[in-house]
């Protein structure tokens, strides 16, 4: 992705208290999959590497709760600050903070661009901030939008139609929004108690007092604001299928690991997000490290090793000691390679048995461990397949191919595959369907 030049930091309203909603908790704090989404909306902020500060606006009596949020998942570069009692006001507060360096507890930079961005819009990503903030940097200000869905009408003091706005004309103004801050932080200073009590739109301020017409920038379907009870289920099902939707391939350094560990990853691809990394399991490996942190809830471990167990049982230490709060069952898929030629089958299912035990242990720490074994018999140049569950869902099955099967193109290889690929799927989503 095309590097920002610019200091870039954000601000997230999230002072309101929900009252289309309805309910005690105001939204931005109602737990979704165990987290509040005020913290998915700062995670998504704080995955991208140039914005430097989180400004974080809540109510004053909600500052307690949002400091144990922060402490809890572990945000970064994240500062709380005191709201109002409207939007607008909650917005002017946090750009304050770097105009005025108020923050008591650091010392905040001021940026050259700032990132406007609700805090209960949790599905942001780093193409749209990306995008926002250049043709901000170019504009003076710039907001994603996106098409209407009705026909914007309006009403006559006796309740009857007025006139109706041509559709294909207008779009709606969504989040993220980013400016110059100096054009926000002026128009902000120069408005009127009344647009600081019933605007609600920032590119509006930047255009009426600073004379800034933003550029608007087509957002993704999923930049929509939770308003309404039903959006919090709608926003649940979202990350609930996103959690089944990547997985970490992590083989060991041997070559015909790595191999294995190539194919899987070419015929996972076109499923799921797929991150292939080939490191040393005795080594504290910062990558995987991130990749824990990142929340990738499912690994595919391929080793040759005579004792699989022990090799799962270090990566299963490595996510204990990471601290990641294990909020959504995780997914580890032991691929056991077994190249050597002398040792049979069932001594591969052996090992397999081994690690029922084991995955028995740690499925009470929220841990799945599955285990698929494909063994390579050099003599007869055959793979096999073997897969077996320490739950009774699904899968057991044994395949075999020859290894000229394995070239990528060949169809044999594809339709075997492709029940690895089915096995892997199931195993990752069954998880999350309750
Ligand atoms: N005084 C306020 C009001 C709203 N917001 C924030 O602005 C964002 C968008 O506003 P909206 O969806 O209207 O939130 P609420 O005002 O909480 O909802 P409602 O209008 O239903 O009461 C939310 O993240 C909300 O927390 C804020 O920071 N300070
Ligand atoms: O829509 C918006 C931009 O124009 C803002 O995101 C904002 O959410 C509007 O807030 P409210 O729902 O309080 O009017």
């Amino acid at each position: 992705m095309e590097p920002v030049s610019a200091a870039v930091s954000a601000v997230l309203p999230a002072g309101g208290s929900g009252e289309r909603l309805g309910g005690a908790t105001p939204k931005q704090f109602c737990g979704l999959q165990g987290r509040p989404l005020v913290s998915y909306a700062v995670r998504a902020m704080e995955r991208v590497s140039w914005i430097s500060d989180i400004i974080v606006v809540v109510s004053p009596e909600n500052i307690e709760t949002m400091k144990s949020i922060i402490e809890k998942y572990g945000h970064k570069r994240v500062t709380v600050v005191k709201g109002g009692i409207t939007r607008h006001r909650s917005i002017f507060n946090g750009l304050k903070v770097f105009a005025e360096n108020q923050s008591s507890n650091r010392l905040l930079q001021k940026p050259e661009v700032v990132i406007i961005h609700d805090a209960v819009r949790p599905f942001v990503e780093e193409d749209i901030l990306l995008k926002v903030v250049m043709a901000a940097k170019e504009h003076g200000a710039a907001g994603a939008i996106r098409p209407l869905v009705s026909t914007v009408i309006a009403s006559g003091e006796d309740g009857c139609l007025d006139h109706s706005l041509e559709r294909a004309r207008y779009r709606a103004s969504e989040m993220p929004q980013a400016f110059l801050f100096d054009i926000i932080y002026q128009a902000y200073q120069q408005c009127t108690d009344h647009d600081l009590d019933y605007g609600t739109e920032c590119l509006h301020l930047a255009l009426k007092y600073c004379k800034t017409n933003a550029k608007l920038v087509e957002g993704t379907a999923d930049l929509w604001k939770v308003t309404y009870k039903r959006d919090l289920y709608a926003a649940e099902s979202i990350i609930k299928d996103s959690l089944s939707q990547q997985i970490c391939i992590i083989t060991d350094v041997k070559e015909a690991v790595v191999q294995a560990g190539f194919l899987l990853h070419e015929s996972l691809k076109n499923q799921v997000k797929v991150e292939a990394i080939s490191i040393s399991l005795s080594k504290n490996d910062s990558h995987l490290q991130n990749i824990f942190s990142g929340e990738c809830y499912n690994f595919l471990c391929i080793n040759d090793k005579e004792y699989a167990t022990e090799e799962i049982q270090k990566l299963v230490d490595m996510l204990e000691k990471s601290n990641v709060p294990l909020l959504y069952p995780v997914v580890l898929i032991l691929v056991h390679l077994n190249i050597s030629e002398n040792i049979s089958f069932s001594i591969g299912l052996e090992e397999l048995t081994k690690i029922k035990k084991f995955a028995r242990e740690v499925k009470k720490k929220n841990i799945l461990v599955y285990g698929l074994l494909i063994q390579y018999k050099v003599t007869e140049r055959t793979w096999h397949i073997g897969g077996d569950t320490n739950t009774p869902i699904k899968a057991n099955f044994c395949l075999s191919w020859r290894q000229k099967d394995l070239s990528l193109q060949h169809p044999l290889y594809s339709q075997k595959l492709s029940k690895v690929n089915n096995f892997v799927w199931e195993m990752c989503s069954a998880n999350r369907k309750t």
